[in-house]
């Protein structure tokens, strides 16, 4: 610590140099909310930083007390949490009670609501009227949606009404039915140079970070190195300056198959299952509830 804060105050994030406590984004100390402004200053510092889906506020909860400093609220609900086959049936409705649920359970993190398919392919003032209302009855610091070029727009429009926008390009799952499946996108020097200008084309309508999704590692890293936001890589290789995983893939709970780019840092489906079969033949056997666990 460089000062001795107020008393009965946590201490503030004004640290002294690139590497103060209170600045990192992962293993900061600062007790307010991170907002865009300290993502912005992360990529100026060389700092890569996590981010992790959440869809309840006690899973969000646990990510929040390790520090993890972005969530997104994804429409990855659909297949992961409300049991669609993808995405794209997912509601305004379902990603504002899950969005206030994960804005309930965090202190710290910056909660960046997704807005699902059909509420913003109208137009800007569509997409304005989505993004206000995750703001306001969820309490999101920021919305992401699909789309480079073809979502400029909308972008420049919920930045010029004071709403944080992530973009995301590349592989945009909403597209799932054009695209037949989930493809590898920006492969071949035409593509590559279209996710380029896409990357650019939200940067300008002033989107302060952007996911690139299922792209190959070396395109990545161009676009990263021509952007000044920072690029969020899932599937994207070791060059973005930010990583998005989905949490149920990341801890090993996700059903059936999981994208090649995931690495499964837990086996929480196995674990869970242990623990729902111990009890479920402890009550079969009577060993459940012993006597400890009754009253008297
Ligand atoms: N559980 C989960 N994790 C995700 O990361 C995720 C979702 N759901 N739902 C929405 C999208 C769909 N995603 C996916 C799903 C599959 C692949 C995948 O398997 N792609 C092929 C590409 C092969 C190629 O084109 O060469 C692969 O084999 O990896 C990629 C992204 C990412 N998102
Ligand atoms: C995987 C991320 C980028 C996403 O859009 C989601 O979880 O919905
Ligand atoms: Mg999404």
């Amino acid at each position: 610590m460089t000062h001795v804060s107020p008393a009965g105050k946590q201490p503030d994030s004004s640290g002294t140099g690139p590497s103060a406590a209170g600045k990192a984004l992962y293993g900061g100390t600062g007790s307010r909310r991170i907002t865009v402004r300290d993502i912005a200053s992360a990529k100026e510092r060389g700092e890569k930083w996590p981010m992790l889906t959440a869809y309840d506020a006690m899973t969000a909860s646990v990510f929040d007390e390790v520090g993890i400093p972005v969530m997104l609220v994804g429409d990855s609900m659909g297949n992961c949490h409300l049991g669609y086959e993808s995405t794209v049936p997912v509601t305004m409705d379902e990603i504002t009670i899950l969005s206030a649920a994960v804005v309930r359970g965090t202190k710290r993190a910056l909660i960046v609501g997704d807005l699902p398919f059909g509420s913003y392919q109208e137009g800007p003032v569509q997409a304005l009227r989505s993004a206000t209302r995750l703001v306001k009855e969820a309490g999101v610091g920021a919305v992401k949606l699909e789309g480079g070029e073809r979502s400029a727009d909308q972008i420049q429009l919920l930045v010029e009404s004071g709403i944080p926008v992530m973009a995301h390009v590349g592989l945009t799952p909403q597209s799932v039915h054009a695209y037949g499946g989930y493809p590898v996108q920006g492969r071949g020097e035409e593509a590559a140079q279209q996710l380029l200008r896409d990357a650019k084309a939200v940067q300008d309508a002033g989107a302060f970070a952007v996911v690139l999704e299922t792209v190959p590692a070396e395109v990545a890293g161009e676009v990263t190195r021509s952007l000044h936001i920072p690029t969020v890589g899932i599937g994207a290789g070791p060059d973005c300056d930010a990583q998005v995983l989905v949490w149920t893939d990341m801890a090993g709970l996700t059903a059936g198959r999981v994208p090649r780019f995931v690495k499964q840092y837990a086996q929480l489906r196995q674990t869970l299952g242990d623990a729902a079969r111990a009890y479920a033949e402890d009550v079969v056997g009577g060993a459940y509830p012993a006597a400890e666990h009754s009253f008297r």
